[in-house]
């Protein structure tokens, strides 16, 4: 191993950029970890260098598979300065709990205009009539081309690029018609848009076909033969989507046999290519995959993707994460403030339940079941799990370890509260019944407060070591439990005493400034009228 990564996992993390990034992106990173911009690295290089980076940016070109993640023994958060993922091997990060984020809109205005230009250059044969101008011939009689006002631009995906595109097409007169299940019709309405049912309705009556659909196994190969047959033998294909949307082959055919009337294409099933049998022939305009670069969409992707990762690097969940529950919209900052506190529940939770069950319920009382709780139902399932798996939790990987274990989980929402603003109740159901946990935030700090364990109310604020004893309600008990823990040198912080019916029984929650060991424990049980005590660690 050379100097250079001799460091342990403690070092300053390190990012790897192995294609071209903003300036921005990188000084931004700068800042606090240490870079390297290693260009055009082979796929064998990346795998020899992986395991040295915490962290990793990527544009479209870099190929992470399950193999690179493999390698990635600390790499912790993937980057990417753009928005297709489809080069990442998802699955395979969110098994190492490897954060994936992107930059969503960085540059679907780059994509839109590129889009909307391959149009054009297609329809009025631009880029040919360029280079044979260029080539000494002034040849105006071969090149007469198209108009798009009044024709029908057909989109098969109606995301952000394709609004973009649906806009710019409006605007120049042209009709717009769209396929995309994902998008409701009162929203397509509002965009000036037709709604098609089915791909079929688009393939069969547009002018210009453009493709805005991400590459996944249901989009791969859409654009095929008979596809390709049901197209008017005037229209065009544009596709700044993705390669391997379109079937290259058949392409080829419909072009050649002027099935299809021209294509522009700024994507391609092999990238790089440059001897593609598609690019012989003269009805097709083509560019290397430079939809996104124009320089205030690299800067802003290059941003964006470096915020991202400097976020997952401090230890935070980035809002672009698309492997995390992101809380977002109305209330995404109130939502995240209980994480904390929904684990440390989970913590608690576990420690004080023998034999646990299998399914974990997570209760949302007051103004935090308005909100998106999924955060914090993978937070209370991180505190519950991390004592029974080796493998270090986060946000990524604790669904799938915790399903992996058998445990489910199950949310309730009640937007009424009836004595805290919000109150998160954890209920594991045990041999011995439900055990059950609650707590809230309270005060301008929205401090942690715990509100019920141990079958009794409390209300303290969670400590690292704490220590919960159920006893008999008599008088003299809580001097006896600080007595007892006294003579052991240990310090109590904070007391709180629950308590049922007067005389019958009650108990106390303790924090501590050290772990309370089992001959404490002992200590405690083998005084009269003490019933359980428990020691745990919640943090
Ligand atoms: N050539 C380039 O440089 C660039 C290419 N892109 C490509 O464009 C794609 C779209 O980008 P955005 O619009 O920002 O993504 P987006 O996620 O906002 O939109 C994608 C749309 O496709 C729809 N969709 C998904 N599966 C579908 C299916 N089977 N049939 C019909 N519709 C389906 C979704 O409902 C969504 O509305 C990206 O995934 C990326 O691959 C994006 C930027 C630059
Ligand atoms: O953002 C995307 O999906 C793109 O296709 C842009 O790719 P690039 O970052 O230019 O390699």
């Amino acid at each position: 191993m050379s100097e250079r990564f001799s460091g342990g996992p403690h070092d300053t993390p390190r990012v790897l950029v192995p294609e071209k990034l903003a300036a921005p992106g990188i000084e931004l990173l700068r800042k606090d970890f240490e870079v390297d911009v290693k260009l055009d690295l082979t796929p064998g290089e990346l795998l020899e260098a992986i395991g040295h980076y915490d962290g990793l940016i990527i544009r479209s070109a870099t190929q992470v598979t399950a193999e690179v993640i493999e390698r990635a023994g600390r790499l912790r958060v993937i980057g990417r300065a753009g928005i297709g993922v489809d080069n990442i091997d998802i699955e395979a990060a969110t098994k190492r709990g490897i954060l994936v984020a992107n930059a969503p809109e960085s540059n679907t205005v780059a994509a839109a205009e590129h889009t909307l230009g391959l149009m054009l250059a297609v329809a009025r044969y631009i880029p040919v009539a360029d280079a044979t101008l260029k080539n000494g011939e002034w040849n105006r009689s071969a090149y007469k081309g198209v108009e798009v006002q009044g024709k029908t631009l057909g989109l098969i995906g109606l995301g952000h690029v394709g609004a973009i595109v649906a806009r710019g097409a409006l605007g120049m007169g042209m009709r717009v018609l769209a396929f995309d299940p994902y998008v409701s019709e009162d929203r397509m309405v509002e965009m000036g848009v037709e709604r098609a049912e089915e791909p079929d309705v688009v393939f069969e009556g547009a002018d210009f076909v453009s493709l805005h659909v991400p590459r996944t196994p249901q989009t791969v190969g859409m654009v095929n033969a008979e596809a390709l047959k049901k197209m008017k033998r005037t229209a065009y294909l544009i596709n700044v989507a993705r390669g391997g949307i379109v079937d290259e082959d058949a392409l080829y055919e419909a072009l050649e046999s002027r099935e299809i009337a021209g294509a522009a294409l700024d994507v391609f099933e092999k990238e790089p290519t440059t001897d593609s049998p598609i690019f012989s022939l003269p009805n097709v305009v083509v560019t290397p995959h430079l939809g996104a670069s124009t320089a205030e969409a690299q800067d802003r992707a290059g941003i964006t993707a470096a915020e991202q990762v400097a976020t997952a690097l401090r230890g935070g969940v980035p809002v672009h994460a698309i492997n995390a529950p992101v809380p977002s919209g109305e209330g995404a900052e109130f939502v995240s403030q209980f994480s904390e506190l929904c684990e440390t529940l989970g913590r608690l939770l576990y420690q004080l339940t023998d034999r646990p069950g299998s399914v974990l319920k997570v209760e949302y009382y007051g103004e935090v079941a308005r909100f998106d709780t999924r955060l914090l139902d993978v937070s209370a399932q991180k505190g519950l799990l991390a004592p029974m798996v080796n493998e270090p939790l986060n946000f990524v990987n604790t669904p799938a370890l915790a399903r992996a274990r058998g445990l489910r989980v199950e949310t309730t929402k009640v937007a009424e509260s009836a004595d805290y603003t919000s109150l998160v109740v954890l209920r594991l159901a045990s041999e011995a019944g439900d055990m059950v946990v609650s707590g809230t935030l309270i005060g301008p700090k929205m401090q942690p407060r715990l509100i019920h364990a141990v079958g009794f109310d409390f209300d303290i604020p969670p400590e690292r070591y704490m220590l919960f004893i159920r006893n008999r309600d008599v008088p003299g008990m809580i001097g006896k439990a600080g007595q007892t823990l006294g003579e052991h040198g240990i310090n109590i912080g904070n007391m709180a005493v629950g308590r049922g019916e007067p005389g019958s029984r009650a108990a106390m929650a303790v924090t501590v400034d050290e772990p309370v060991t089992e001959p404490v424990l002992k200590a405690l049980l083998s005084i009269e009228g003490f019933t359980d005590a428990r020691a745990v660690k919640l943090y």
